[in-house]
């Protein structure tokens, strides 16, 4: 199986903020962000594997900035990286400026899909080949954060876990 690029699952989805998607201070829910982001990444793993996939576990979330209504969002997801059978997809998040047009990251995060066959049994994906320099960085990271996912999860005992403990290594 060939390896790919993460260009390859790039996804990205623009879309307004409306009065229906926002909280009390008239700002995005944060679940409204979390669906978002779970498509957006759904497709990247889709296009990736070429194959179903399911949403494993959301590794992590920042609500860095909030996010008003009427706001032009705009989703970018793309593989980091590959393993057996599962994917970790980063989704980065932006709005942009009505006049300049300059674009503002105000969220990012982490999810782990994996794809399966048709009877929801885990299948073999290709391998990532990182491009750029942020890509690598990703790439190099994904290990341990796919061990701390399985951590607390309970399906790896810390014990197992070496490239996470490596980090607390001096
Ligand atoms: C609440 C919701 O809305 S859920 C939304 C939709 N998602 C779903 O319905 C998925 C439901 N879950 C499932 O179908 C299964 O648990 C699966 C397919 C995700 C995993 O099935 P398992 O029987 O655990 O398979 P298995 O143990 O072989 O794991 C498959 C891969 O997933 C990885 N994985 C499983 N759980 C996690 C986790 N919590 N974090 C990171 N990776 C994980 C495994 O490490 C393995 O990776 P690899 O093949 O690349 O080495």
């Amino acid at each position: 199986m060939e390896a790919k690029t993460p260009r390859e699952s790039l996804t990205t989805l623009t879309d307004l903020v409306l009065p229906g998607d926002t909280n009390y201070l008239d700002n995005l829910f944060g679940g409204e962000l979390l669906a978002r982001m779970d498509r957006a990444c759904s497709i990247a793993a889709r296009r990736h594997s070429s194959r179903i996939v399911v949403t494993a576990s959301v590794n992590h979330v920042a609500f860095n900035k909030s996010v008003p209504v009427g706001s032009v969002v705009t989703l970018e997801a793309k593989v980091s990286r590959a393993f057996k059978s599962s994917m970790e997809i980063y989704v980065d998040v932006w709005i942009e400026d009505r006049q300049s047009g300059l674009r503002t990251k105000v969220n990012e995060g982490i999810y782990t899909f994996v794809a399966v066959d048709e009877t929801g049994k885990p299948v073999q994906i290709p391998q990532i080949k990182p491009e750029t320099e942020l890509e690598k960085v990703r790439f190099d990271g994904a290990l341990r954060r796919k061990q701390l996912s399985l951590v607390l999860a309970g399906k790896m005992k810390p014990d197992d876990a070496t490239e996470l403990k490596a980090l607390f290594k001096s």
